[in-house]
């Protein structure tokens, strides 16, 4: 992020907020109160679509978002606004102090994708990529909850074999606001010799450790209590810092069982053995990466959401996949990462929990209904297109009685 944005970026307006888990758990776990009429709740969502097949699956999930929240006496008041390739294309910078604006004075944000072939040989200040980094760092979500899970439905839509693939049920907990993609020093230099040299910084505070460690081990506590911190400590200084730092948290969580792994054989051991893993922590950059490849082990990218989450104020929920320049506008884009992602929105965001179930619910619905987009077909199954599989959740949404938490 420049100096020049950070000096435009006001303090985040910090609303009430309340905890949803127990008291030694933490920040990133608050959830926003609602503004609350007599049998009402009111949220505002900034929605930003951004680019490629950002908008297809961001207005789906808006609907069923909708609809879900509806049955449960919750109404939404949406604004879109623009961000990466689409605000170059209309005001010239890849985040507008408008859309920060917005986002800020929201009790959450949907995301699609951004990015795309036009915008690729961008300034690096001017790509959309720069513009998503920025929000993040805007808004201060450090920590990027993004859940691998198999449904007994996808098995076969897996590139693993089934015996492998079956029953995987994993979460990365990414860091996303510090590393090698925000450190300094950064840039493309001419050296001694006249030679061009392009260099990035690895860099990590113990505090920005300690405080995505925490949010891990009580977010290993919540599922089956083993945690597996993923560094390259065996030649990184910044992962020397990482792994020292959680191995010092690991007394304050004796029920977590705590290891430690590279992360080249991280990314081997994800499809040799993805079961032995429950929760995952590791940096911004290992992070994308393996959870790109956790994705294929569940069928597709298209199926993976994610939360990222702050201390307090708005978090911003969106797929884990780009915007998928190849089949934008062809109506071929899986919206259930999207879809799903709406629902962590309502359960870590706003902590409406019947809301989410619903959502959840109605994906697995439309998938034991046999509907699948091309990413996750298979023989048997009826092939459908981005926006009828939308309808399929949303009719599913609506058919169903109140879900129980
Ligand atoms: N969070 C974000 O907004 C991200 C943006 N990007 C940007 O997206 C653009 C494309 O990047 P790629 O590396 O190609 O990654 P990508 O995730 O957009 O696409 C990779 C492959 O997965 C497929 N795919 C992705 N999402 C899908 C979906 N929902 N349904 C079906 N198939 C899907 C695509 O068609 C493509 O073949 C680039 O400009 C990149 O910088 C990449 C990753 C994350
Ligand atoms: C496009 C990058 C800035 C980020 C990314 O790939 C991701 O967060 O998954
Ligand atoms: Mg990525």
């Amino acid at each position: 992020m420049t100096a020049a944005l950070q000096t435009n970026i006001r303090p985040v307006k910090v609303p009430a907020t309340f905890r949803v888990v127990n008291k030694q758990s933490l920040a990133p776990f608050r959830v926003r109160c609602a503004v609350t009429s007599p049998g009402k709740k009111r949220y505002n969502i900034t929605l930003l679509p951004g680019d490629g097949i950002g908008p297809e699956v961001v207005s789906i999930a808006k609907n069923v978002l909708q609809q879900a929240g509806s049955l449960e006496g919750v109404e939404f008041s949406f604004r879109e606004m623009p961000i990466g390739g689409a605000a170059l294309d209309l005001v010239g910078v890849p985040l507008p102090e408008e859309t920060i604006s917005a986002a800020k004075e929201s009790d959450a944000l949907l995301l699609g994708a951004i990015g795309g072939y036009k915008w690729d040989n961008n300034e690096k200040h001017l790509k959309p990529e720069t513009g998503l980094l920025q929000i993040r760092a805007a808004l201060k979500v450090f920590a990027n909850l993004r859940p691998a899970t198999v449904l007994p439905q996808l098995v076969d839509a897996s590139t693993l074999k089934r015996e492998v693939a079956e029953g995987v049920d994993l979460m990365v907990v990414r860091e996303l606001t510090g590393g090698i993609y925000f450190g300094e020093p950064r840039g493309i230099k001419t050296n001694e010799n006249g030679e061009e040299v392009g260099f990035n910084t690895e860099v990590y505070a113990a505090h920005e450790i300690d405080r995505i460690a925490r949010v891990a081990f009580e977010t290993a506590r919540k599922r089956r209590g083993k945690l597996c911190s993923v560094d390259k400590a065996n030649v990184l200084e910044a992962s020397i810092l990482w792994r020292k730092r959680v191995t010092a948290l690991a007394s304050e969580y004796p029920d977590v069982e705590l290891s430690h792994m590279y992360v080249d054989n991280a990314a081997m051991q994800l499809v040799r053995d993805p079961k032995q893993f429950d929760t995952i922590v590791t940096n911004n950059i290992f992070g994308d990466i393996l959870s790109d490849e956790a994705s294929m082990i569940t069928g597709s990218i298209g199926m993976l959401p994610s939360a990222s989450l702050s201390d307090s104020g708005p978090g911003i929920f969106e797929p884990i996949h780009g915007s998928a320049p190849d089949i934008a506008g062809q109506d071929k884009a899986n919206p259930l990462a999207t879809i799903l992602s709406a629902a962590m929105l309502l359960k870590y965001g706003l902590g409406e929990e019947k809301a989410a179930k619903r959502i959840e619910d109605a994906v697995l619905v439309a998938l034991n209904n046999g509907f699948r987009t091309g990413d996750i077909y298979s023989a048997g199954t009826k092939l459908v297109g981005c926006k009828e599989m939308g309808e399929e959740v949303l009719k599913s949404v609506e058919s169903q009685v109140p879900a129980s938490v």
